[in-house]
Order: C-alpha cells, then structure tokens, then sequence
C-alpha cells in the first residue's frame, strides 16, 4: 500500500543556497544485498529545512537509505539527486565536497575508545580541515556547549554515560558546521528522559543552526517531538510520506499501530 501527500516546500524553504527546494532527492531507488531486496523502489525528498523522520520496522532499509544518500552504499538502480545533480554514481572522491556538507550521525555513535573527547571532536578537523590546534579548541568547546556539555574535554569515552555518548557524539556530528545532519536512531537504548534532551537538541539545532534533519528511529517519542514530516517503509517501499496530521489519518495498518504506540 502507498500513500504520498506531498510537502509544502515554500513552508520549510528557508535556508536556500542556491535555488534548489530539495537537498537530496530519491527516485524510484533499488538496493538488493544478495538475493535480498531492501529497496524496492524508494521515492522520497529531503526539503530544505525541514526534519524529516524515517520511520520503520527493523531491517526495513533505514539505515540503508541513509547510507545510500551520503554515498557509504551504491543505489542498484533508480536515481539520487543532491540539489538537483545526479549522484547515483559517483566516485568516492566526489562525495568529498557534499560530505562537507552533510554529517552522519552513526547508530552508537562511533567515537574512538582510544581517544579523549578533545581529540574526537577534534579528529575531523584536523583529518579533513587541517585546522591548528589553537583554532579548533575553541570549535570543541563551542560545539560541546551547544550540546550542553562542557569542561569534558579531558574525559574518555568509557567514562561517560549513554547519554553523554550520543551529546558528545551529535558534537563532533555539527562541529563543522553542516548544512544537514542524518541520524541514525540517536535515542536507541536511552532512558526516557535522556531521550527527551536529545530530542530537544535535534530541535534547538535545526532552530539554531538551521540544520536540515534526517532522523532515522523506531521511537515514537523521538518522531513525535522532531518531525515536521515522516516517512514510513514498509517492505522495502515507502508506505507513507505526509505531516504528522496526515499520518495520524492514515489507514496503513502498520504505521497506525506505530503511532498509537502498538509496536515500537
Ligand atoms: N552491507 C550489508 N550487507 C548485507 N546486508 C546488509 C548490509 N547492510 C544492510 N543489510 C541488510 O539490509 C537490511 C536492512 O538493513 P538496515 O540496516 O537498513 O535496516 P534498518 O531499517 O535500519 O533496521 P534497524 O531498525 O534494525 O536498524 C537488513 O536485512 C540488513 O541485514
């Protein structure tokens, strides 16, 4: 069953460099691991702007729809247009100048064990800005306050809590200034309140920041506080793309036990 309401862009336009309404587009995209299909013709936009929220049950191709936008997997088939160019197929280093642009917040976060929280913050900037360390202390301290943390600098990973993990995280996530975050499942494995903050902050940084946001969850809470729009996979297509208001009158009967918080 499929179910497409079509977003009002000029409602969430506001951010525009350039003049295209979408950062990424996805038309009719396959992806097959082997002999299994995940994606059977996915079609969505990611407005600039907006917070979009995919929704889905576990092994519906989330995070492979993720993957595929910042080009870590390739689309078997079907198109992906960022602003309106087609880069379905792009060559690892072509991806460099929109990976500037577009962060990824991966599932548990991925910091280095090894490293303090100084240097994870800073890995990206000296891997890929070859900043000085004068310039990018300032940026570590800058970014762990708008996650609300400070004087952590010195801490390893180890000694913080699944909390702390996925701020410090989202940290090194907006540390240079993207344009768009994509997040995949920040609050799994969280205590409710602690999910609560980091929903917050999914908001203060698209209201701050004017991040556009991709958030990837099985979280009812999470989808309820963040989304302006949410899409929903199902067997490996897009069951439902509309508001909140819309999907609230949908009559997918898999994305109606979601919302009244059947099945999470
Ligand atoms: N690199 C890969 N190689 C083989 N199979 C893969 C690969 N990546 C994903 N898959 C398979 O694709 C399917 C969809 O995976 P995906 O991670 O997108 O699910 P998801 O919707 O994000 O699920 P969850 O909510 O459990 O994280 C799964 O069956 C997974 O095993």
């Amino acid at each position: 069953m499929r179910e497409a309401n079509p977003p009002n862009p000029s409602a969430i336009d506001e951010t525009g460099s350039g003049t295209a309404k979408c950062y990424f587009q996805m038309r009719e995209v396959t992806k097959s691991f082997g002999s299994k299909q995940v994606l059977n013709g996915v079609s969505l936009d990611i407005f600039k702007g907006e917070t979009l929220v995919i929704l889905g049950g576990s092994g519906s191709g989330k995070s492979v729809t993720l993957k595929i936008l910042v080009g870590l997997l390739e689309a078997d088939g079907g198109q992906v247009l960022f602003e309106d160019r087609d880069i379905t197929h792009l060559r690892e280093k072509e991806y460099y100048p929109i990976r500037k642009r577009v962060s990824y917040l991966f599932q548990g976060g991925a910091l280095f064990d090894s490293m303090n929280i100084y240097q994870n913050l800073a890995y990206p900037l000296e891997e890929h800005r070859r900043l000085a360390p004068r310039e990018i202390l300032p940026m570590v301290r800058e970014s762990l306050k708008m996650v609300e943390l400070e004087n952590i600098e010195h801490l390893y990973p180890s000694d913080l809590s699944g909390g702390m993990m996925k701020r410090v995280a989202l940290a090194r996530a907006i540390i240079d200034k993207p344009e768009i975050v994509l997040y995949d499942e920040p609050t799994t494995g969280l205590d409710p309140l602690t999910t609560r903050a980091i929903n917050q902050l999914i908001r203060k940084l698209q209201r701050e920041l004017s991040i556009t946001s991709v958030v990837v969850t099985h979280d009812m809470s999470t989808t309820f506080h963040v989304a302006d729009r949410l899409c929903f996979l199902d067997k490996g297509e897009l069951a439902f793309s509309g508001t909140l208001d819309e999907a609230s009158r949908t009559t997918h009967p898999v994305l109606r036990a979601y919302l009244s918080g059947g099945q999470s």
